[in-house]
């Protein structure tokens, strides 16, 4: 990443987790934001982000912390940002950009937008990127590297603002995209939401398993499994807040996932050989056109993450 002019002159990020630590380091290590001011709940946290150097001022309230900024982050758990809306309205400067991080985007829409004041734009955004970590050691500067950032600008919303953003983010290393909240929150049901309640269900049905076992499902699980665990210790109230706050499409998809698990269900028990490799034919193809077509972006290096879970707050 190489230096750059500051594209914001003072950058606010309420909340100090894993996702605005990354994107803290990622201003840092492109110089793209003059003062770098942060706020957690707790004193600790504020404490470990002056240590780490990913704020330059911390703040005991989210109201003080937004105090001048030219953009400000919301990065708290989805069920928590119209909360933080509300507090820091009041205190936002004319002509600021708020921006949240949110996994789900109606209900975020919903939630923060009420409160936004006349004059300050909210261009709501997503980094596709992310790790099992949390809390402000979690972060670094390349998360975002490669990754799709989706931005869901409301209708008749200030263009400038959103280019403005979009050069941040594309500065990350990001790839941006833009689409409607609706169309965000069904696509990410199926491509992150419901998997990601099927490896907390599978990691589920193991743990039992494991009770009668004694330990075999972990001392021999493959790979696939071990992924499974790998994505189901990530944060508890951030899965919470998600799958409450995108129901509907959750539950579509989960629907029409138990159709089809049922239909191989039903192939496994009839011995029905051809529904099977026909199945197993397409869904391999389905991965051979994503490697031809060049969209299997490379992950992030888990390795170099070595914060432990539970630091959130
Ligand atoms: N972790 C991921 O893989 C990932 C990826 C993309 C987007 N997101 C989204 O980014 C947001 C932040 O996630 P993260 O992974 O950085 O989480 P994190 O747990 O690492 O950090 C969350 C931060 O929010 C604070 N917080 C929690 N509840 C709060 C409340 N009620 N009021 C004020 N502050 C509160 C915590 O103290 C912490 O500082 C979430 O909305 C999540 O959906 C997460
Ligand atoms: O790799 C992971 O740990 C993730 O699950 C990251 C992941 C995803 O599903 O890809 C999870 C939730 C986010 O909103 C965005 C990214």
């Amino acid at each position: 990443m190489t230096a750059a002019a500051p594209i914001y002159g003072r950058v606010a990020l309420i909340g100090l987790g894993l996702i605005a630590s990354s994107m803290a380091h990622a201003m840092r290590a492109g110089g793209l934001a003059g003062h770098i001011a942060g706020h957690a709940r707790t004193a600790e946290t504020r404490a470990v982000a002056l240590d780490i150097g990913i704020c330059d001022s911390v703040h005991d309230t989210a109201a003080e912390a937004v105090a001048g900024a030219d953009l400000v982050v919301l990065a708290v758990p989805v069920g928590a940002m119209g909360a933080v809306a509300a507090e820091i309205a009041p205190h936002l400067a004319p002509g600021a950009t708020v921006t949240d991080v949110g996994s789900v985007k109606q209900a975020v829409i919903e939630a923060v937008g009420p409160h936004i004041p006349e004059g300050v734009h909210f261009v709501p955004g997503h980094p596709i990127a992310g790790t099992e970590h949390s809390g402000p050691r979690s972060g670094f500067a390349t998360l975002f590297r490669n990754r799709w950032w989706l931005l869901t600008p409301l209708p008749g919303g200030d263009g400038d603002a959103v280019a403005r953003l979009r050069r941040l983010v594309e500065a990350f290393g990001a790839n941006v995209d833009e689409m409607d909240a609706p169309h965000h929150d069904l696509v990410l049901a199926v491509t992150s939401h419901t998997p990601h309640l099927i490896a907390y269900t599978m990691v589920g049905v193991a743990d039992d398993l494991r009770r009668v076992t004694d330990s075999e499902v972990i001392k021999y699980s493959a790979a696939g499994f071990r992924d499974f665990t790998r994505i189901a210790a990530s944060d508890p109230v951030m899965w919470r807040d998600v799958f409450l706050t995108n129901r509907e499409a959750t539950l579509d998809i989960l629907g029409r996932f138990t159709e089809e698990l049922f239909a191989l269900q039903r192939a496994i028990r009839l011995g029905d050989g051809p529904h099977l490799h026909a199945y197993f034919t397409r869904t391999r193809a389905i991965r051979r056109g994503i490697i031809e077509a060049g969209q299997d972006t490379a992950a992030p290096d888990f390795g170099r993450v070595g914060a432990a879970k539970g630091q959130g707050d």
